[in-house]
């Protein structure tokens, strides 16, 4: 929102005609450009003179320098330091990925120095070569629990072992070829396989957090949380501060954990930590509503709109100060699985049923009627940790928070 567009509510030019009888000549003051500055308070002094009857409506600005919201006093005064970031996941840890793939390409100028799980355990094959038939265009009836299982799990290996046109001739293009889900992302060769082909693959699954598997492959450091009686080597709270403090943590990032944050870590961390649901908040937030469970009752609701909502964290579930939403439509045949993916995607143009699967396990991948494209949930909070990191992100003096445009500082959202 631009700073001047924002204060439009607040302040009319100094002196205008009337403003009563004639807003639309009120013309507003260039709001100059502060770094870390959102708090306008105006104060409004109408006085006039009986015989001239004219009014003045003197109006002042008064910016107050609010701090951009940063880590502790070291950060801001360290500048342009890399933020250490702690990331709780439950799951897969798309969001985690995502964020973490973006610090590796450099756009966000972080570094994720611990991954937080409350998952226990090493990942152990359970399942193995499910095969997962291509399917057959034009439509496609997702296998619910196939899906949730698959993303629940870590997923250790894809093989693709087949790939069928879409007319149903086999394809020798492209040859079948194992996958890591780190691969996966690799969109040249997906988007040869996802957009052209229906695609024969083998799952092999594993239990325990896909996200904590992900850490390790790439040497973050992996803690539990809570500590429970059946996993004793898990954090108490107060071991759980202590140990951020350590790691000297900037700001923590729940991806899909599915947890409650203590009141101990809320209190230590105030406007530092960062939640991503999927959906539209506060609509179908709090206690019982997490991963599709939330798409469920959207649907069930009859809502025509969700999406995902990025918000700070308090001590109670999804109540905190939202920072950043994308709306998706929710059409009337939607499965749960089908709004997820495009939740996650944040789609509008609906992806070929048939990719809708693959594109909803890699969730990453977005078929846009012509070629794949990485458009996902991910996408925002990737925009949300880059301004993070840039300490772009700021308070308005009412408690909002606001992103802070990186091109035009006189810009927020
Ligand atoms: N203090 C806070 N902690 C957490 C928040 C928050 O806003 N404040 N957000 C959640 C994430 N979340 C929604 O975005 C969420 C996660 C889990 C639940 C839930 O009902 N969990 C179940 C247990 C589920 C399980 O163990 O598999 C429960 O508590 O009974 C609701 C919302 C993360 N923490
Ligand atoms: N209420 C919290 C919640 O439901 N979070 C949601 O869980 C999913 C986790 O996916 P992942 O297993 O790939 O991390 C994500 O879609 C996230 O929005």
């Amino acid at each position: 929102m631009e700073a001047r567009s924002f204060i439009s509510g607040f302040c009319s030019n100094p002196i205008i005609n009337n403003p009563i009888q004639n807003p639309s000549k009120a013309s507003f003051p260039t709001v100059p450009s502060y770094s870390n500055q959102v708090s306008f308070k105006t104060i409004y002094s109408l006085s006039w003179k009986l015989d001239s009857l004219e009014y003045k409506l003197q109006c002042r600005s008064s910016l107050q320098k609010v701090e951009a919201v940063s880590g502790d006093t070291e950060s801001q005064k360290s500048g342009d330091r890399k933020k250490n970031l702690a990331v709780f996941v439950s799951g897969g840890g798309s969001n985690f990925r995502s964020i973490h793939k973006a610090i590796v390409e450099g756009s966000v100028e972080g570094e994720i120095v611990v991954l937080v799980t409350n998952k226990p355990g090493d990942i152990r094959l359970l399942k193995h070569s499910i095969v997962y038939e291509g399917v057959n265009a034009p439509k496609y009836e997702m296998d619910t629990d196939f899906v949730s299982d698959i993303r629940a799990k870590a997923i250790i290996s894809i093989e693709v072992v087949g790939l069928v046109q879409n007319d149903g001739s086999s394809s020798t293009k492209v040859k079948p070829s194992a996958y890591k889900p780190a691969n996966v992302n690799e969109s040249k060769v997906l988007n040869e396989v996802v957009c052209n082909y229906l695609v024969q693959a083998r799952f092999s699954m594993g239990s325990g957090c896909g996200g904590a598997e992900y850490a390790r492959d790439n040497n973050i450091p992996v803690i539990l949380f809570p500590g429970m009686k059946e996993q004793p080597d898990g954090l108490s709270a107060n071991d759980l501060v202590t140990t951020l403090r350590r790691y000297k943590i900037d700001f923590i990032l729940l991806a899909g954990y599915l947890k409650l944050i203590p009141v101990e870590l809320v209190r230590a961390y105030p406007r530092l930590i960062l939640n991503i649901h999927p959906s539209l908040l506060p609509a179908f937030g709090g206690k019982g509503y997490y991963g599709m469970k939330v798409h469920q009752a959207v649907i069930a609701s009859g809502a025509r709109y969700s999406g995902p909502t990025i918000h700070f964290v308090d001590e109670h579930y999804d109540t905190g100060r939202i920072l950043a939403q994308r709306v998706v439509p929710v059409l009337t045949n939607d499965t749960a699985d089908e709004l997820a993916a495009r939740v996650l995607q944040q789609v509008f143009e609906l992806i070929p049923p048939h990719f809708a699967a693959l594109a909803f396990l890699y969730t990453a991948i977005i078929w846009n009627g012509s070629e794949v494209v990485s458009i996902s949930e991910h996408q925002l909070y990737v925009e949300v940790a880059e301004a993070l990191c840039e300490e772009r992100i700021v308070w308005r003096e009412d408690g909002v928070p606001l992103i802070r445009n990186k091109e035009n500082p006189s810009y927020y959202k």
